[in-house]
């Protein structure tokens, strides 16, 4: 069967529309499995916030001590997860929460422990607890905590979650769903971009701020023999009647073909 992760942003979250819905429905009747990674930096912010904690980045990752870990584990676990498997379900979609730290689901390291603190890189997945639950017909929503092979908890961006969940588990495609409908060059929004021009964009700053980890975990998606990948809105539909609406982003081969 075709597999595909969608990473769904925080940005968007709370404004997934019915069209998006039905655009996975859409899917799953072609005969698609979907793994869903979620993220929730928005969520995070205003718990910090309401606790009095300014948040802290480091290049679109957040600096995590342990008092922010605890933070960032209740959000993501407790409501950010909660709320996208209750929307999955009232749109008839069996969906199941799945902690990214439990059974070695996310298995990942310390990026870099005394800048960033309990920030996580994915080095390995369970890819046969996802098979279980994609054979049972549910649709996994990971949460993008992983865990040390020592048993310690790590924040790990979702973007970079979601590329190496698709890559483990060989999936067809990967979606990044954020708050626009793909990726604007000169103020517009382009159909397709290739691999090398990305780099330009972010040095020139036409490609900024939290589009720039969806962009470096597309290219690292498409380094690790992804087909496809692509960012798309979460406000309108992605997918209806067999074509795709965002930005696509190529390797140099497939554009040569
Ligand atoms: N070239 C670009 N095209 C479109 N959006 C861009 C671009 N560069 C930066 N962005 C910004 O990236 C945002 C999406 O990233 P982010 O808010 O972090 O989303 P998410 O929560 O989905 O990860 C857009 O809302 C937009 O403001
Ligand atoms: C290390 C790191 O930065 N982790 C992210 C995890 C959530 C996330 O990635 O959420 P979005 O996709 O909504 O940005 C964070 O703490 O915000």
């Amino acid at each position: 069967m075709k597999k595909i992760v969608i990473k769904c942003g925080g940005s968007i979250l709370d404004e997934l529309s019915s069209e998006f819905f039905q655009s996975l429905t859409e899917l799953k009747k072609l005969g698609y499995q979907i793994v869903i990674v979620h993220g929730g930096g928005p969520d995070i912010n205003d718990m910090l916030n309401q606790l009095n904690v300014v948040p802290e980045f480091d290049n679109g990752l957040r600096k995590t001590d342990k008092k922010t870990f605890k933070v960032v584990e209740m959000v993501l676990s407790g409501k950010t997860n909660r709320k996208l498997v209750e929307k999955l379900t009232t749109n008839g979609l069996g969906a199941i929460g799945v902690n990214g730290s439990d059974a070695n689901i996310l298995l990942g390291n310390f990026v870099n422990r005394e800048k960033l603190g309990f920030v996580g890189s994915v080095d390995e997945v369970n890819t046969e607890l996802l098979y279980m639950f994609l054979e049972k017909g549910l649709v996994p929503v990971i949460t993008p905590i992983a865990c040390t092979t020592n048993g310690t908890k790590l924040n790990v961006n979702a973007d970079y979650a979601a590329a190496a969940v698709a890559h483990a588990l060989r999936v067809d495609h990967c979606l990044f769903v954020t708050d626009v409908e793909g990726i604007k060059i000169n103020g517009k929004f382009v159909k397709s971009l290739q691999l090398e021009e990305l780099e330009g964009y972010i040095r020139t700053g036409e490609i900024y701020g939290g589009m720039i980890p969806k962009v470096n975990s597309a290219v690292s998606a498409i380094e690790k023999g992804i087909d496809s990948v692509m960012i798309v809105s979460g406000l309108t539909s992605f997918f209806h009647h067999h074509e795709w609406h965002g930005t696509k982003i190529y390797g140099k081969e497939r554009v040569a073909q």
